[in-house]
């Protein structure tokens, strides 16, 4: 879908376009950081049209104003990324459709409950050389098993896809902290190299790896990890517990991951999706937050409460993951093999009290 230009003689003729154009399917928390972060490379990197496209799932703020008109207005996702300017090369685009367009280059960062829907409305709506990378931290379980989402991105849409995982809190990137992250690619390297140049800045150290599932389940498992250490947290059982669960749990990691008969690599555990991503998620993500305050309030308060008090409509990917990993393992008989993730869940749903997080490894 070539764009094209009027010649002298009013004929409409193909130019070629050899530049990449980026859109990014998500404004939330991560999701702005991440607009942040593309928009200062495209102006600096020749090969890649300035404007990046940001979806958003419109919604009215208490102001009445609708939040992508605000966006564009003022350049910061007052929402999700108050205070951050996100470049003026980032236009928010409410109709997900006119997002993705024209873009080559996509990028999928939703919480993942929300990307079989967003995939089903992409259907044939995207560009055939569109290439694809997910930020996304979670999975999906259908009746054949885990499906990871750049699995679901591939299969529904039908292109190549890439997945970028790390030790990334949002708001630590957004202020230019420095840290690290890994892109995780099947087989075309080059691909993966020029994500890698869309993303890397000076406080965003970006590799690649090429192990897709890999990195993948280290984002996504990680999420549970960070609701045990939560737990712990909230029940004050001190470091030496927490550095024992987490100890624990990492393991928990390696076994699942080698059971699921993925070509996961040992290796990748060292890259920042993997023991670098659990150490900063149980120590200052969202998930250990929110599961801190559940456990200290007894388990009295759902998730869904909290998160909505705690968030201001950022969603936690642990409890929905936890629920996943529990039917995938309840599917294959594998409940008792894996203790720790089987009772996070049970926790999350109030089965269990928050102090059989501890319970269960001194039996
Ligand atoms: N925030 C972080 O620090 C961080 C860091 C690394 C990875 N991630 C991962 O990135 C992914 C996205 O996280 P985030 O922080 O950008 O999002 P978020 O937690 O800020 O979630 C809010 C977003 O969800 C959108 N939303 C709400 N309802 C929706 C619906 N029905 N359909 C579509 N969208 C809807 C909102 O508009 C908003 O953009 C997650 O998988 C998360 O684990 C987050
Ligand atoms: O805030 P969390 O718990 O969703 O974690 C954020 C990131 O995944 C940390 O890398």
């Amino acid at each position: 879908m070539a764009p094209s230009a009027e010649t002298e003689y009013g004929d409409n003729v193909e130019v070629p376009d050899n530049k990449s154009r980026v859109t990014v399917v998500g404004s939330g928390n991560w999701g702005s950081v991440a607009a942040k972060l593309i928009a200062s490379n495209t102006l600096k990197l020749s090969s890649f049209h300035d404007e990046v496209r940001m979806w958003v799932f419109e919604e009215v703020l208490p102001s009445g104003e609708k939040l992508s008109e605000v966006i564009n207005q003022t350049n910061e996702n007052v929402k999700y990324l108050p205070g951050i300017k996100l470049g003026r090369n980032v236009v928010a685009v409410p109709d997900l459709e006119h997002a993705v367009r024209d873009a080559n280059m996509l990028v999928f960062v939703t919480p993942h409950q929300f990307m079989e829907g967003i995939c089903s409305r992409l259907v044939g709506k995207i560009r055939e050389d569109a290439e694809a990378i997910s930020l996304i931290k979670g999975m999906e379980v259908k009746m054949e098993g885990p499906c990871m989402i750049s699995t679901l991105i591939t299969e529904q849409l039908g292109i190549n896809c890439c997945v970028l995982m790390g030790a990334n809190i949002a708001n630590e990137i957004a202020v230019e902290k420095f840290s690290e992250a890994t892109v995780g690619y099947r087989e075309n390297k080059e691909i993966a190299e020029k994500w890698v140049r869309l993303f890397s800045t000076a406080y965003f150290m970006v590799s690649a790896c090429q192990d897709v599932e890999g990195v993948e389940l280290c984002g996504t498992l990680k999420n549970v990890v960070a609701i045990a250490a939560g737990f712990v947290d909230g029940l004050e059982m001190g470091n030496n517990t927490k550095a024992r669960q987490l100890f624990l749990d990492t393991t928990m990691l390696s076994t699942f991951n080698f059971c699921l008969h993925l070509t996961v690599y040992m290796i990748t555990f060292f890259e920042s999706c993997g023991v670098a991503d659990l150490i900063t998620t149980c120590l200052g993500g969202r998930n250990r937050k929110c599961a801190d305050a559940f456990a200290r309030n007894g388990g009295k308060r759902s998730f869904d409460e909290l998160e909505s008090e705690m968030l201001q409509g950022q969603k936690l990917q642990g409890v929905s993951t936890a629920k996943e990993v529990y039917e995938v393992l309840r599917h294959r008989g594998w409940l008792e093999l894996f203790p720790l993730f089987t009772t996070v869940h049970e926790i999350c749903i109030g089965r269990l009290p928050p102090t059989a997080i501890v319970e269960y490894s001194q039996s």
